[in-house]
């Protein structure tokens, strides 16, 4: 007879929990804000159980870098979802594939032709395409809502025994996702599939790509265009709002615009480059409303989902003073950044699975936010006031503003 010694573990401390659904009744309507409690009270590694799904949440910079600088590849790994594997074709775009080769090549393609610097600066050029892409951001928003749901559907494994309606909302998922691809195939499969081609043929994509392969990496585009869209446009969304909210911020953000940009009714990206205080507004925005960021499968005990948690280290007083506050001039005479080294301020993760769009998502909210501020004054309807806006915030992949930005613009210049 062989007798196996099982190893037990030293798990970090857990609140109670109860039958079938652990932890989830303390999650709330905004887990993000909810769990900051519970991490005061059992410390900055929490591990909670989401349905049967075990959640390590981390929530102090010192540990979010020890576990980057000694074990980034053991979390640079995916947990293998039901919606990932449906959706992307067993987790083949970028964003689901686990750790391993395929991904390092879906990266390694992605940074030469998508995230180069050139495609970076030629995005000033291309913004009008995006109108075009709208109608795909909208079904992808929706598929985002079936992935979600999905993702919930993960915690409860026995429910998918004994639930009927799951079959028929899987069939709903799978007629999204056709009605995707066939969008896509209209209008991005001709650039796109043109440069994996060309890609494979040139023997820059080192693996042969199956048919599958091919259609999960049109599907990469909802990573690009909802990754991307999605949290780019939420970050221009809570950035008026707070500059709303402080108007002093507001009058130094446009004089700082105009100053720079001068008669030429033009802001170019250099432009952009010069305007200081936008980047200080930026990243007190980023601090102010990431949620959690999701590291991936550790093993303690196996499958363990890691999450960062943004939103506590952003407002840890070990690193930030008045932390509840929204203050640019924190960033001002600061080299704190979001480029992955400075672990207190993380919006685009950490490590080989940092987000790859950072180049073009920050771009893109500072010459939007640039022209914006620069073109026009703004105000708020009759009857609203900032110190009444609504700022109530909807949980989700990007924590988003509830209700609309009720924000009216007025020309600054007299054309
Ligand atoms: C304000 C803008 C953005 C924010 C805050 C943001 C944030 C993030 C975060 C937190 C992650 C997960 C990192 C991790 O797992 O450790 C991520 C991953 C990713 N992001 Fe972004 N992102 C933004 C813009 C973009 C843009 C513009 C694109 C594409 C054009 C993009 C494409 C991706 C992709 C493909 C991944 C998955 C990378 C991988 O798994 O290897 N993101 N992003």
């Amino acid at each position: 007879m062989i007798l196996t010694k099982r190893k037990t573990l030293n798990l970090p401390p857990s609140p109670p929990k109860l039958p079938l659904i652990g932890n989830i009744h303390q999650l709330g309507k905004l887990p993000h804000r909810s769990l900051r409690d519970l991490s005061k009270k059992y410390g900055s590694l929490l591990l909670l159980l989401l349905g049967y799904n075990p959640t390590l949440l981390v929530s102090s910079a010192d540990k979010v870098r020890e576990i980057v600088k000694n074990h980034d590849i053991v979390f640079s790994d995916r947990s293998r979802t039901t919606a990932a594997n449906i959706f992307f074709y067993k987790c083949k775009d970028m964003a689901c594939a686990p750790y391993g080769e395929y991904w390092r090549q879906v990266k390694k393609m992605s940074i030469v032709q998508l995230f180069s610097h050139q495609s970076v600066q030629s995005f000033h050029h291309k913004s009008e395409e995006e109108d075009g892409r709208s109608k795909f951001g909208e079904l992808g928003k929706r598929l985002l809502i079936l992935f979600n749901s999905l993702c919930v559907g993960d915690m409860f494994p026995y429910m998918k025994a004994i639930s009927a309606e799951l079959d028929a909302f899987l069939d709903q998922v799978i007629q999204e996702r056709k009605a995707i691809e066939s969008h896509e195939e209209g209008t991005i499969k001709n650039d796109f599939l043109s440069i994996i081609m060309h890609l494979q043929k040139n023997g820059t994509f080192e693996m042969d790509l199956a048919q599958e392969n091919i259609k999960a990496y049109w599907l990469f585009n909802t990573d690009m265009f909802v990754a991307g869209i999605d949290s780019s446009t939420t970050t221009k969304v809570w950035m008026m709002a707070e500059l709303f909210k402080h108007p002093n911020a507001m009058k130094k953000i446009q004089e700082e615009v105009r100053n720079v940009v001068g008669n030429k009714l033009k802001v170019d990206a250099e432009d952009v480059s010069k305007i200081k205080y936008l980047k200080c507004v930026l990243k007190e925005t980023f601090k102010t409303t990431s949620g959690c960021v999701k590291l991936g499968g550790y093993d303690i005990p196996s499958n363990t989902t890691v999450l960062i948690y943004a939103f506590a280290i952003q407002r840890d007083p070990k690193w930030w003073e008045n932390p509840e506050e929204f203050i640019p001039e924190g960033f001002e005479n600061s080299s704190i950044d979001f480029k992955g080294q400075d672990f207190q301020l993380n919006p685009f993760g950490f490590g080989r699975r940092r987000c790859p769009g950072i180049a073009f998502g920050v771009a893109s909210i500072e010459f939007v936010m640039a022209n914006l501020l620069y073109w026009f004054n703004w105000k708020l309807p009759a009857g609203e006031t900032a110190e009444n806006m609504d700022m109530a915030e909807l949980y989700g992949l990007t924590v988003t503003k509830k209700t609309p930005l009720p924000v009216l613009p007025v020309s600054h210049f007299s054309l």
